[in-house]
Protein backbone atom coordinates (compact mmCIF):
# COMPACT_ATOMS: atom_id res chain seq x y z
CA UNK A 1 0.00 0.00 0.00
CA UNK A 2 2.74 2.32 1.09
CA UNK A 3 4.67 1.86 -2.29
CA UNK A 4 1.13 2.10 -4.32
CA UNK A 5 1.09 5.59 -2.41
CA UNK A 6 4.15 6.73 -3.08
CA UNK A 7 4.49 5.94 -6.83
CA UNK A 8 0.92 7.90 -7.19
CA UNK A 9 2.54 10.92 -5.14
CA UNK A 10 5.43 10.50 -7.51
CA UNK A 11 3.41 10.94 -10.67
CA UNK A 12 1.23 13.88 -9.20
CA UNK A 13 4.57 15.35 -8.52
CA UNK A 14 6.10 14.75 -12.16
CA UNK A 15 5.54 18.00 -14.33
CA UNK A 16 3.37 15.90 -16.85
CA UNK A 17 0.71 15.60 -14.21
CA UNK A 18 1.15 19.41 -13.00
CA UNK A 19 0.15 20.80 -16.11
CA UNK A 20 -2.79 19.65 -18.25
CA UNK A 21 -2.66 18.05 -21.26
CA UNK A 22 -2.98 20.26 -24.35
CA UNK A 23 -5.94 20.52 -26.05
CA UNK A 24 -6.80 23.39 -27.34
CA UNK A 25 -4.09 25.19 -29.93
CA UNK A 26 -4.18 28.17 -32.26
CA UNK A 27 -2.15 27.73 -34.93
CA UNK A 28 -0.93 31.45 -36.58
CA UNK A 29 -0.37 31.25 -40.38
CA UNK A 30 -2.09 28.74 -43.07
CA UNK A 31 0.86 28.13 -45.40
CA UNK A 32 2.65 24.93 -46.10
CA UNK A 33 3.44 24.37 -42.12
CA UNK A 34 0.55 25.76 -40.13
CA UNK A 35 -1.82 24.19 -42.52
CA UNK A 36 -0.31 20.73 -42.10
CA UNK A 37 0.70 21.44 -38.20
CA UNK A 38 -3.16 22.52 -38.08
CA UNK A 39 -4.20 18.72 -40.13
CA UNK A 40 -2.09 17.00 -37.53
CA UNK A 41 -3.36 18.39 -34.49
CA UNK A 42 -6.95 17.76 -35.71
CA UNK A 43 -6.12 13.74 -36.49
CA UNK A 44 -4.95 13.63 -32.82
CA UNK A 45 -8.29 15.25 -31.08
CA UNK A 46 -7.01 18.35 -30.71
CA UNK A 47 -9.23 21.07 -31.49
CA UNK A 48 -7.81 23.75 -33.48
CA UNK A 49 -8.20 27.36 -34.50
CA UNK A 50 -5.96 28.28 -37.94
CA UNK A 51 -5.54 31.89 -38.35
CA UNK A 52 -4.09 33.35 -41.24
CA UNK A 53 -4.50 37.42 -42.38
CA UNK A 54 -7.44 37.06 -44.64
CA UNK A 55 -10.04 34.51 -45.55
CA UNK A 56 -9.28 33.76 -49.36
CA UNK A 57 -6.12 32.60 -47.59
CA UNK A 58 -7.41 30.43 -45.34
CA UNK A 59 -10.22 28.90 -47.83
CA UNK A 60 -6.91 27.93 -50.01
CA UNK A 61 -5.45 26.57 -46.43
CA UNK A 62 -8.67 24.17 -46.18
CA UNK A 63 -8.39 23.19 -49.62
CA UNK A 64 -5.36 21.84 -48.68
CA UNK A 65 -5.56 20.13 -45.65
CA UNK A 66 -8.81 18.16 -47.15
CA UNK A 67 -6.55 17.32 -50.54
CA UNK A 68 -4.11 16.19 -47.96
CA UNK A 69 -6.52 14.22 -45.68
CA UNK A 70 -7.99 12.47 -48.43
CA UNK A 71 -4.41 11.01 -49.52
CA UNK A 72 -4.09 9.59 -45.89
CA UNK A 73 -8.04 8.34 -46.17
CA UNK A 74 -7.46 6.51 -49.25
CA UNK A 75 -4.81 4.82 -47.82
CA UNK A 76 -5.94 4.35 -44.50
CA UNK A 77 -9.49 2.64 -46.03
CA UNK A 78 -7.93 0.92 -49.02
CA UNK A 79 -10.61 -1.81 -48.42
CA UNK A 80 -13.22 0.23 -46.95
CA UNK A 81 -13.17 3.86 -49.43
CA UNK A 82 -16.92 4.65 -48.21
CA UNK A 83 -15.57 4.77 -44.49
CA UNK A 84 -12.48 7.61 -45.64
CA UNK A 85 -15.12 10.21 -46.49
CA UNK A 86 -16.63 10.08 -42.58
CA UNK A 87 -13.03 10.08 -41.46
CA UNK A 88 -12.24 12.97 -42.77
CA UNK A 89 -15.43 15.13 -41.88
CA UNK A 90 -14.71 13.99 -38.02
CA UNK A 91 -10.96 15.85 -38.19
CA UNK A 92 -12.26 18.41 -40.21
CA UNK A 93 -15.11 19.41 -37.50
CA UNK A 94 -12.15 20.04 -35.27
CA UNK A 95 -10.69 23.02 -37.17
CA UNK A 96 -12.31 26.51 -37.46
CA UNK A 97 -10.50 29.51 -39.35
CA UNK A 98 -9.84 32.86 -37.99
CA UNK A 99 -9.01 36.27 -38.98
CA UNK A 100 -8.50 37.35 -35.46
CA UNK A 101 -5.59 36.24 -33.52
CA UNK A 102 -6.23 38.05 -30.29
CA UNK A 103 -9.57 36.90 -29.90
CA UNK A 104 -9.21 33.30 -30.53
CA UNK A 105 -6.10 32.93 -28.19
CA UNK A 106 -8.30 33.68 -25.64
CA UNK A 107 -9.40 30.10 -25.07
CA UNK A 108 -6.27 28.36 -26.02
CA UNK A 109 -3.70 26.17 -24.50
CA UNK A 110 -0.73 26.17 -27.03
CA UNK A 111 0.00 28.59 -29.54
CA UNK A 112 2.08 27.40 -32.58
CA UNK A 113 3.17 30.21 -34.84
CA UNK A 114 3.94 29.22 -38.01
CA UNK A 115 4.49 32.92 -40.03
CA UNK A 116 6.76 34.35 -42.49
CA UNK A 117 10.24 33.66 -41.18
CA UNK A 118 11.04 37.18 -40.54
CA UNK A 119 11.68 38.36 -36.66
CA UNK A 120 10.19 42.02 -36.18
CA UNK A 121 6.74 40.50 -37.65
CA UNK A 122 7.24 37.01 -35.73
CA UNK A 123 7.99 39.66 -32.51
CA UNK A 124 5.13 41.71 -32.66
CA UNK A 125 3.10 38.79 -33.26
CA UNK A 126 3.71 37.40 -30.00
CA UNK A 127 3.82 40.82 -28.26
CA UNK A 128 0.33 41.31 -29.25
CA UNK A 129 -1.09 37.90 -28.63
CA UNK A 130 1.16 37.93 -24.97
CA UNK A 131 -1.56 40.75 -23.99
CA UNK A 132 -4.54 38.88 -24.90
CA UNK A 133 -3.68 35.36 -24.19
CA UNK A 134 -4.53 33.72 -20.20
CA UNK A 135 -1.95 33.01 -18.01
CA UNK A 136 -0.95 29.41 -18.55
CA UNK A 137 -1.01 29.32 -22.53
CA UNK A 138 2.44 28.10 -23.73
CA UNK A 139 3.73 29.71 -27.09
CA UNK A 140 5.90 28.11 -29.62
CA UNK A 141 7.46 29.12 -32.90
CA UNK A 142 7.84 26.64 -35.64
CA UNK A 143 10.85 29.02 -36.89
CA UNK A 144 13.73 26.78 -39.15
CA UNK A 145 16.22 29.63 -38.56
CA UNK A 146 15.86 32.59 -35.84
CA UNK A 147 16.92 31.81 -32.00
CA UNK A 148 13.82 31.32 -30.09
CA UNK A 149 14.80 33.76 -27.57
CA UNK A 150 15.35 36.41 -29.76
CA UNK A 151 11.11 35.77 -30.62
CA UNK A 152 10.36 34.81 -27.13
CA UNK A 153 11.90 38.31 -26.03
CA UNK A 154 9.11 40.58 -27.17
CA UNK A 155 6.63 38.75 -24.95
CA UNK A 156 6.73 38.25 -20.93
CA UNK A 157 6.83 34.88 -20.92
CA UNK A 158 10.24 33.59 -21.07
CA UNK A 159 9.28 30.27 -19.15
CA UNK A 160 6.46 29.24 -21.15
CA UNK A 161 8.18 29.79 -24.65
CA UNK A 162 9.64 27.28 -26.52
CA UNK A 163 10.39 25.47 -30.01
CA UNK A 164 8.49 23.23 -32.02
CA UNK A 165 10.13 22.82 -35.40
CA UNK A 166 8.26 20.19 -37.88
CA UNK A 167 8.95 19.35 -40.93
CA UNK A 168 7.33 19.35 -44.56
CA UNK A 169 5.26 17.27 -45.29
CA UNK A 170 4.02 17.52 -41.52
CA UNK A 171 1.57 14.88 -41.76
CA UNK A 172 4.47 12.67 -43.53
CA UNK A 173 7.74 13.58 -41.33
CA UNK A 174 7.76 12.14 -37.94
CA UNK A 175 10.56 14.63 -36.45
CA UNK A 176 9.81 17.46 -34.09
CA UNK A 177 12.66 19.42 -32.86
CA UNK A 178 11.64 20.68 -29.46
CA UNK A 179 13.67 23.87 -28.42
CA UNK A 180 14.19 25.00 -24.82
CA UNK A 181 15.91 28.49 -24.67
CA UNK A 182 17.17 29.85 -21.63
CA UNK A 183 14.16 30.73 -20.31
CA UNK A 184 11.65 28.00 -21.42
CA UNK A 185 11.02 25.97 -17.93
CA UNK A 186 11.21 22.79 -18.04
CA UNK A 187 7.51 22.26 -17.43
CA UNK A 188 6.88 24.15 -20.90
CA UNK A 189 9.32 21.66 -21.82
CA UNK A 190 7.70 18.68 -21.11
CA UNK A 191 4.55 19.80 -22.16
CA UNK A 192 6.05 20.36 -25.76
CA UNK A 193 7.55 17.22 -25.41
CA UNK A 194 4.11 15.41 -24.81
CA UNK A 195 2.23 17.27 -27.30
CA UNK A 196 4.64 16.20 -29.87
CA UNK A 197 4.36 12.82 -28.70
CA UNK A 198 0.50 13.39 -28.69
CA UNK A 199 0.68 14.26 -32.24
CA UNK A 200 2.14 10.62 -33.35
CA UNK A 201 5.50 12.71 -33.70
CA UNK A 202 8.86 11.33 -32.64
CA UNK A 203 10.24 14.32 -30.38
CA UNK A 204 14.20 14.88 -30.54
CA UNK A 205 15.21 18.00 -27.86
CA UNK A 206 17.63 21.13 -28.86
CA UNK A 207 19.16 23.80 -27.87
CA UNK A 208 18.43 27.11 -29.22
CA UNK A 209 21.66 26.91 -31.37
CA UNK A 210 21.31 28.18 -34.73
CA UNK A 211 19.42 25.58 -37.38
CA UNK A 212 18.92 23.85 -34.17
CA UNK A 213 19.86 20.12 -35.36
CA UNK A 214 18.79 19.28 -38.95
CA UNK A 215 19.17 22.66 -40.59
CA UNK A 216 22.48 22.79 -39.01
CA UNK A 217 23.28 20.31 -41.50
CA UNK A 218 21.06 20.73 -43.87
CA UNK A 219 21.51 24.04 -45.06
CA UNK A 220 25.12 23.87 -45.82
CA UNK A 221 24.26 21.44 -47.99
CA UNK A 222 21.96 22.55 -49.91
CA UNK A 223 23.87 26.06 -50.20
CA UNK A 224 26.76 23.71 -51.87
CA UNK A 225 24.26 22.70 -53.56
CA UNK A 226 23.18 25.92 -55.48
CA UNK A 227 27.20 26.97 -55.12
CA UNK A 228 28.30 23.66 -57.80
CA UNK A 229 25.34 24.72 -59.84
CA UNK A 230 25.99 28.14 -60.20
CA UNK A 231 29.48 27.58 -60.91
CA UNK A 232 28.54 25.50 -63.96
CA UNK A 233 30.17 22.03 -62.59
CA UNK A 234 26.41 20.45 -62.41
CA UNK A 235 23.15 20.77 -63.67
CA UNK A 236 20.42 21.02 -61.13
CA UNK A 237 19.11 17.50 -62.75
CA UNK A 238 22.06 15.48 -62.51
CA UNK A 239 22.47 17.10 -58.80
CA UNK A 240 19.37 15.93 -58.29
CA UNK A 241 19.45 12.49 -59.30
CA UNK A 242 23.27 12.37 -58.24
CA UNK A 243 22.14 12.86 -54.05
CA UNK A 244 18.59 10.55 -54.58
CA UNK A 245 20.66 7.28 -56.63
CA UNK A 246 23.98 8.28 -54.84
CA UNK A 247 23.20 9.56 -51.38
CA UNK A 248 19.51 7.56 -50.91
CA UNK A 249 17.85 10.68 -50.25
CA UNK A 250 14.45 11.03 -50.99
CA UNK A 251 14.49 14.47 -53.12
CA UNK A 252 17.55 16.09 -54.78
CA UNK A 253 18.42 19.62 -53.36
CA UNK A 254 16.76 21.71 -55.88
CA UNK A 255 13.39 19.64 -55.90
CA UNK A 256 13.79 19.65 -52.24
CA UNK A 257 13.90 23.82 -52.13
CA UNK A 258 10.80 24.25 -54.42
CA UNK A 259 9.65 21.77 -51.80
CA UNK A 260 10.21 24.44 -48.93
CA UNK A 261 9.56 27.96 -51.00
CA UNK A 262 12.29 29.88 -52.30
CA UNK A 263 10.94 33.08 -50.71
CA UNK A 264 11.35 30.71 -47.04
CA UNK A 265 14.92 29.63 -47.69
CA UNK A 266 16.10 33.64 -48.99
CA UNK A 267 14.67 34.48 -45.96
CA UNK A 268 16.82 32.00 -44.05
CA UNK A 269 19.98 32.67 -45.83
CA UNK A 270 19.68 36.65 -45.82
CA UNK A 271 19.09 36.54 -42.03
CA UNK A 272 22.57 34.27 -41.59
CA UNK A 273 24.25 36.60 -44.13
CA UNK A 274 22.89 39.42 -42.31
CA UNK A 275 24.41 37.92 -38.84
CA UNK A 276 27.54 36.77 -40.26
CA UNK A 277 28.34 39.07 -43.44
CA UNK A 278 32.06 37.47 -43.48
CA UNK A 279 30.92 33.92 -43.84
CA UNK A 280 31.09 33.31 -47.71
CA UNK A 281 28.85 29.99 -47.07
CA UNK A 282 25.92 32.72 -46.57
CA UNK A 283 27.16 35.47 -49.08
CA UNK A 284 23.55 35.35 -51.38
CA UNK A 285 22.81 33.20 -54.64
CA UNK A 286 21.86 35.31 -57.67
CA UNK A 287 20.25 32.74 -59.09
CA UNK A 288 18.16 32.28 -56.20
CA UNK A 289 17.46 35.71 -56.02
CA UNK A 290 17.02 36.08 -59.09
CA UNK A 291 13.77 33.29 -59.20
CA UNK A 292 12.78 34.82 -55.61
CA UNK A 293 12.11 38.52 -57.47
CA UNK A 294 10.68 36.76 -60.24
CA UNK A 295 7.84 35.41 -57.97
CA UNK A 296 8.90 32.01 -58.93
CA UNK A 297 8.59 30.42 -55.08
CA UNK A 298 8.42 26.81 -55.99
CA UNK A 299 5.84 24.23 -55.88
CA UNK A 300 3.54 26.53 -54.43
CA UNK A 301 4.25 29.45 -57.06
CA UNK A 302 4.15 26.48 -59.96
CA UNK A 303 7.59 27.61 -60.34
CA UNK A 304 10.75 27.24 -58.81
CA UNK A 305 13.67 25.70 -60.01
CA UNK A 306 11.85 23.37 -61.70
CA UNK A 307 8.13 23.92 -63.45
CA UNK A 308 5.29 22.11 -61.20
CA UNK A 309 1.90 21.04 -62.05
C1 LIG B 1 22.93 29.94 -51.95
C2 LIG B 1 21.54 30.12 -51.46
C3 LIG B 1 20.78 28.84 -51.39
C4 LIG B 1 19.73 28.88 -50.36
C5 LIG B 1 19.73 27.66 -49.56
C6 LIG B 1 18.95 27.84 -48.34
C7 LIG B 1 18.54 26.51 -47.87
C8 LIG B 1 17.50 26.60 -46.86
C9 LIG B 1 16.63 25.38 -46.93
C10 LIG B 1 16.35 24.82 -45.57
C11 LIG B 1 14.91 24.70 -45.38
C12 LIG B 1 14.58 24.20 -44.05
C13 LIG B 1 13.10 24.07 -43.92
C14 LIG B 1 12.66 23.51 -42.61
O1 LIG B 1 13.05 24.29 -41.54
C15 LIG B 1 13.00 22.08 -42.35
C16 LIG B 1 12.36 21.14 -43.35
O2 LIG B 1 11.19 20.88 -43.34
S1 LIG B 1 13.41 20.47 -44.46
C17 LIG B 1 12.41 19.47 -45.47
C18 LIG B 1 12.28 18.10 -44.91
N1 LIG B 1 11.52 17.31 -45.83
C19 LIG B 1 12.07 16.47 -46.68
O3 LIG B 1 13.27 16.31 -46.71
C20 LIG B 1 11.13 15.77 -47.61
C21 LIG B 1 11.82 14.77 -48.45
N2 LIG B 1 10.85 14.10 -49.31
C22 LIG B 1 10.15 13.02 -48.93
O4 LIG B 1 10.26 12.54 -47.82
C23 LIG B 1 9.20 12.46 -49.94
O5 LIG B 1 9.62 12.87 -51.21
C24 LIG B 1 7.71 12.86 -49.72
C25 LIG B 1 7.53 14.36 -49.61
C26 LIG B 1 7.17 12.18 -48.45
C27 LIG B 1 6.88 12.42 -50.91
O6 LIG B 1 7.13 11.11 -51.18
P1 LIG B 1 7.34 10.61 -52.67
O7 LIG B 1 7.47 9.13 -52.65
O8 LIG B 1 8.43 11.39 -53.24
O9 LIG B 1 6.02 11.03 -53.42
P2 LIG B 1 4.54 10.55 -53.32
O10 LIG B 1 3.75 11.72 -53.78
O11 LIG B 1 4.38 9.25 -54.02
O12 LIG B 1 4.22 10.35 -51.76
C28 LIG B 1 4.54 9.16 -51.04
C29 LIG B 1 3.42 8.89 -50.08
O13 LIG B 1 3.30 9.96 -49.17
C30 LIG B 1 1.97 10.49 -49.23
N3 LIG B 1 2.03 11.93 -49.06
C31 LIG B 1 2.97 12.75 -49.55
N4 LIG B 1 2.74 14.01 -49.20
C32 LIG B 1 1.61 13.99 -48.46
C33 LIG B 1 0.85 14.99 -47.79
N5 LIG B 1 1.19 16.27 -47.82
N6 LIG B 1 -0.25 14.59 -47.13
C34 LIG B 1 -0.62 13.32 -47.07
N7 LIG B 1 0.06 12.31 -47.67
C35 LIG B 1 1.15 12.65 -48.35
C36 LIG B 1 1.47 10.12 -50.60
O14 LIG B 1 0.06 10.04 -50.62
C37 LIG B 1 2.11 8.77 -50.83
O15 LIG B 1 1.35 7.78 -50.21
P3 LIG B 1 1.30 6.31 -50.86
O16 LIG B 1 0.82 6.53 -52.24
O17 LIG B 1 2.70 5.78 -50.80
O18 LIG B 1 0.38 5.57 -50.01
N1 LIG C 1 8.51 25.52 -45.73
C1 LIG C 1 9.13 24.63 -44.99
O1 LIG C 1 9.57 23.58 -45.49
C2 LIG C 1 9.33 24.86 -43.52
C3 LIG C 1 9.69 23.79 -42.69
C4 LIG C 1 9.84 24.00 -41.31
C5 LIG C 1 9.65 25.27 -40.78
N2 LIG C 1 9.30 26.29 -41.61
C6 LIG C 1 9.05 27.60 -40.99
O2 LIG C 1 7.65 27.72 -40.79
C7 LIG C 1 7.25 29.09 -40.97
C8 LIG C 1 6.20 29.18 -42.07
O3 LIG C 1 6.73 28.64 -43.24
P1 LIG C 1 5.77 28.22 -44.45
O4 LIG C 1 6.62 27.50 -45.42
O5 LIG C 1 4.53 27.60 -43.93
O6 LIG C 1 5.42 29.66 -45.06
P2 LIG C 1 4.21 30.06 -46.03
O7 LIG C 1 4.66 31.26 -46.75
O8 LIG C 1 3.73 28.89 -46.78
O9 LIG C 1 3.04 30.46 -45.00
C9 LIG C 1 3.11 31.53 -44.12
C10 LIG C 1 1.70 32.00 -43.83
O10 LIG C 1 1.73 32.94 -42.76
C11 LIG C 1 0.76 33.95 -43.04
N3 LIG C 1 1.10 35.13 -42.25
C12 LIG C 1 2.13 35.99 -42.43
N4 LIG C 1 2.11 36.93 -41.46
C13 LIG C 1 1.06 36.64 -40.65
C14 LIG C 1 0.53 37.21 -39.47
N5 LIG C 1 1.08 38.29 -38.91
N6 LIG C 1 -0.56 36.64 -38.89
C15 LIG C 1 -1.14 35.56 -39.44
N7 LIG C 1 -0.66 34.95 -40.56
C16 LIG C 1 0.42 35.49 -41.14
C17 LIG C 1 0.86 34.15 -44.55
O11 LIG C 1 -0.31 34.76 -45.05
C18 LIG C 1 1.04 32.71 -45.02
O12 LIG C 1 -0.18 32.08 -45.31
C19 LIG C 1 8.52 29.87 -41.23
O13 LIG C 1 9.02 30.34 -40.02
C20 LIG C 1 9.45 28.80 -41.81
O14 LIG C 1 10.81 29.10 -41.64
C21 LIG C 1 9.12 26.12 -42.96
Amino acid sequence: MAFVTRQFIRSLSSSAALHAAIKHVTIIGGGLMGAGIAQVAASTGHSVVLVDTSEDILKKSAKGIESSLKRVAKKKFAEKPEDGEAFIQKILKNISTSTDAASVVQGTDLVVEAIVENLKVKQDLFGALDKAAPEHTIFASNTSSLPIADIASSTARLDRFGGLHFFNPVPMMKLVEVIKAPGTSQQTFDSLLEFSKALGKHPVSCKDTPGFIVNRLLVPYMLEAVRLHERGHGSKEDIDVAMKLGAGYPMGPFELLDYVGLDTSKFIIDGWHEKDPDNPLFAPSPLLNKLVAEGKLGKKTGEGFYKHK
